[in-house]
């Protein structure tokens, strides 16, 4: 009772944020799901550095806006991931912070009713509350890192972090991942510079000082850790750059500073033009690139929900059930076609 009371006086007085400590107490992770995150996180370690041979498939919507079409697609990952766990370990997206371009809705955690209102207290516990069921159905979950101070409220429950194009060249971002103990990826700059990226991952491998909040909201001085998994993930930029002459260019460069040749491929965004069938012939070219013996190629990102497009919210109650409300995704039939191609094609590393 007394926490429901504490809990709701953050909503009433809306300048205050939420502290970790309340939601976690509310929303409460176990030793099943930490060891889950703990082993993904492991898993994803080796697959970068080339130990593990599978393939990292991160896979999911490309913004979380209805919990509970959410979860019925996590139960379906769950088939997948246990299908194909022997070639690849399947991360479920769960994307609730949105980089816009120019202005768009921001995501579940700073507007989870949609309309502008900016129900921030609430956002942060539906994502909590869903990335702790997402976790206990057994299938792990990745994200985009966007404000330093919202990733505290979830970071223990993600086993893979993105920064987005729009922020690989942030100082703040490249130390928010000095400071992430999960595998992160640095995407490509929007017009397709993969130096920035290159740079990020130089940087965040090393120290840095870096301002967060404590679990009662207090800020404190970190001297983060360096990150040792920090990776690059294509994703086009004026042009596609998932082919073999734009892999071969990165991988080059990345030699040339002694960082692991290893990188994910973004089959949506810029390598599809924001057209989601387009992600299938993307899926083509990287399976014939893996059968054809590519062992740089560690992971791919994959754009898909229960219904194919997207559409637009006029209405929250007139919106279609699986549907995207931001980049267009694939659905259920393409996901499960891509995986098996996949899976098929990365049988010749073993
Ligand atoms: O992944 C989602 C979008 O590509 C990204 O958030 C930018 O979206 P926008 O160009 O529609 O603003
Ligand atoms: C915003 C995203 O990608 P990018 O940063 O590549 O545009 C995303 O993956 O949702």
């Amino acid at each position: 009772m007394k926490k429901n009371n504490e809990f709701k006086n953050f909503r009433k007085q809306k300048d205050l944020l939420i502290t970790p400590d309340v939601l976690f107490k509310k929303y409460t992770s176990n030793s099943n799901i930490s060891n889950l995150v703990k082993l993904t996180r492991n898993n994803i370690k080796n697959i970068l550095l080339g130990k593990d041979k599978r393939l990292l498939v991160i896979i999911g919507p490309c913004s979380i806006h209805d919990t509970r079409a959410t979860i019925e697609y996590a139960k379906k990952i769950k088939v997948f991931r246990k299908k194909y766990s022997s070639r690849l370990e399947i991360v479920m997206r769960t994307y609730f912070e949105k980089p816009r371009t120019v202005l768009g809705w921001t995501g579940l955690i700073s507007d989870p009713d949609l309309d502008g209102t900016l129900n921030i207290n609430k956002g942060l516990s539906l994502a909590r509350k869903l990335l702790l069921k997402i976790n206990k159905l057994g299938v792990p979950t990745a994200t985009e890192f966007l404000d330093p101070l919202i990733s505290f409220f979830i970071s223990d429950l993600i086993s893979w972090g993105a920064i987005g194009a729009r922020t690989t060249e942030s100082q703040i971002h490249r130390e928010l991942a000095s400071h992430l103990s999960c595998p992160v990826g640095f995407k490509n700059g929007t017009d397709g510079n993969v130096l920035i990226a290159i740079d990020a991952i130089r940087s965040a491998q090393a120290s840095h000082l870096f301002l967060s909040s404590d679990k009662f909201g207090k800020v404190i001085i970190n001297h983060t850790l360096g990150n040792s998994c920090a990776h690059i993930i294509m994703r086009g930029g004026k042009l596609p750059n998932y082919y073999k002459k734009d892999i071969d260019d990165v991988i080059k460069k990345l030699k040339i500073f002694n960082l692991p040749e290893h990188l994910i491929i973004d089959f949506s965004h810029s390598n599809s033009f924001k057209n989601h069938k387009k992600q299938l012939d993307v899926a083509a070219s990287v399976c014939k690139q893996i059968f054809e013996g590519s062992t740089a190629i560690s992971g791919v990102m994959i754009e898909s929900f229960l219904k194919e497009g997207t559409q637009i919210v006029h209405n929250k109650t007139d919106l279609i059930y699986g549907q995207s409300i931001t980049d267009s995704c694939i659905n259920l039939k393409d996901s499960s076609d891509i995986l098996k191609q996949l899976f098929n094609a990365v049988k010749i590393r073993f």
